[in-house]
């Protein structure tokens, strides 16, 4: 039975963007799709008081941008993305092509095939992002993408150094300084200056979040991917300073993220709630993630891991970290997440920042049919057929004809009697 120790009202589990959003993405992508340039200009103005002569970096700008990072930034944005570049090697290589005869004269198979343009949004309105950098772009880049065109936006008119680093060297081929549905509609869209792309990929707040999927089916997008989320489940054995870090590690990005806690242990759940109230104290993010916990925080109190696991799979969690005696049970026992983070040694910020797997991971819910962003989502599946022999051909047409008739496909079914009929050195009966 779950009871609650701290329950919030608004929970993860409502699908809805919060009032006003789509009606404020619908006007502004309308609006870049009739006026282009001019539109963006005015929203960038609008939503980020940002209006440069131009959105797009040039190389003296991202030199300039580069140049006035510490060393060690550069260092550590170069070792980041040789994670990211590792793991997605590893994902492209579980990704199969192949050519079968499965019937004698009957070849079948399957290709990969790179998207030709992406955009890549890179979020910046609370922080600079940069992580997401290498997330979007660097995978894009080792599943083949011709061509990334990346957009941050300059949040409160100023250049964000790190993050035009990161993008330039994830592999960016064009780099915008624009944010929000603004961005992800330009690059969507197109204008007079910006050509559009074929998929959008990249997190974002609730707007971008939005605006990608009132976009999806003109362009394809990766996956929906708002305000991040955190689960942790727990039992007796977990260190509640150290799952109070965790959780606020996650609120802090902004007040619409939620944090939970799933626990069999009532002791544990009480003093995660004290350790979190005095942690907020010291925390430099605390207004938003005092937010988050107040309105969207919570710890629920469960029977036994068993009846952790349910409803840990009922939130379906952009992150789900296991902090029990035996973690890697998870493995078995959960199907709903985004990403899963095993024992007292990993946290999601390894995630988020540094290890190496995509920190692109599904919200609200999403997590019951997708997982996160990945080098196959920046690849086409693709399948041929080629059926070399006229043998085999009159056998797939005789089918054919019967099949389509029996869905009153008429011209359907003369696609398979001509093959048929030519393998006999004949004309189907309706062409004489
Ligand atoms: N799910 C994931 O994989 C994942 C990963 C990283 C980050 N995130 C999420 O990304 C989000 C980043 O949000 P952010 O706000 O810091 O940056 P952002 O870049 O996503 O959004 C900033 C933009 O929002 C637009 N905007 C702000 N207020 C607006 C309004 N009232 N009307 C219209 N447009 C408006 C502005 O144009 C601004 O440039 C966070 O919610 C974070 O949790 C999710
Ligand atoms: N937690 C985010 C994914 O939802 C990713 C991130 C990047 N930087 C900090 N956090
Ligand atoms: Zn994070």
């Amino acid at each position: 039975m779950r009871t609650s120790l701290k329950n919030a009202e608004v929970t993860v589990s409502d699908p809805t963007s919060p009032p006003g959003v789509r009606e404020t993405v619908e006007a502004v992508i309308a609006d870049v799709r009739s006026l282009g340039d001019e539109a963006v200009r005015a929203y960038s103005e609008k939503f980020d008081n940002w209006s440069p002569e131009s959105f797009r970096l040039s190389q003296e700008q991202i030199d300039a941008a580069i140049a006035r990072l510490p060393e060690q930034t550069v260092e550590d944005i170069k070792t980041v993305q040789r994670n990211v570049e590792r793991f997605a090697q590893l994902q492209l290589q579980s990704l199969s092509e192949f050519e079968a005869e499965v019937e004698p004269g009957v070849i079948l198979g399957q290709k990969n095939i790179p998207i030709d343009a992406v955009g890549a949004y890179v979020p910046g309105g609370r922080y600079p992002l940069l992580a997401s950098a290498h997330m979007t772009i660097v995978t894009a880049k080792v599943a083949g993408v011709r061509r990334v065109a990346a957009a941050t936006p300059a949040a409160g008119g100023v250049i964000p150094d790190a993050s035009v680093a990161a993008m330039h060297f994830a592999g960016a081929d064009e780099i915008y300084l624009l944010g929000g549905v603004q961005a992800v509609a330009a690059l969507a869209v197109g204008t007079e200056t910006i050509a559009p792309v074929d998929f959008l990929a990249g997190p974002g707040n609730a707007y971008v979040a939005e605006a990608k999927r009132q976009l999806f089916g003109e362009v394809g997008i990766d996956l929906f991917a708002g305000p991040t989320e955190v689960l942790i489940v727990a039992d007796e054995s977990a260190d509640p300073f150290l799952v109070a870090v965790d959780l606020l590690s996650q609120a802090e990005h902004g007040p619409d993220s939620p944090a939970i806690l799933v626990t069999t242990s009532k002791d544990l759940g009480q003093q995660v709630l004290k350790e979190i109230d005095s942690q907020l104290v010291g925390l430099s993010t605390r207004a938003v993630a005092e937010a988050a916990w107040r309105d969207h925080g919570q710890v629920i109190l469960v029977d036994d891991l068993t009846e952790a696991y349910a409803v840990a799979d009922e939130f379906a969690s952009e992150h789900v970290q296991i902090l029990t005696k035996n973690p890697r049970e998870a493995l078995d026992r959960m199907v709903n997440y985004g990403a899963l983070f095993l024992g007292e040694n990993t946290c999601v910020s390894f995630g988020d920042k540094v290890i190496g797997t995509n920190h692109v991971l599904p919200t609200r819910h999403a997590a019951r049919y997708t997982g996160g962003l990945w080098v196959g989502k920046y690849i086409k599946t693709v399948t041929y057929q080629e059926v070399t022999t006229t043998t085999a051909s009159a056998e797939l047409g005789e089918l054919l004809g019967r099949a389509a008739r029996a869905e009153n496909f008429e011209g359907h079914a003369r696609s398979g009697d001509i093959r048929a009929a030519r393998a006999a050195g004949q004309k189907p009966a309706w062409a004489s």
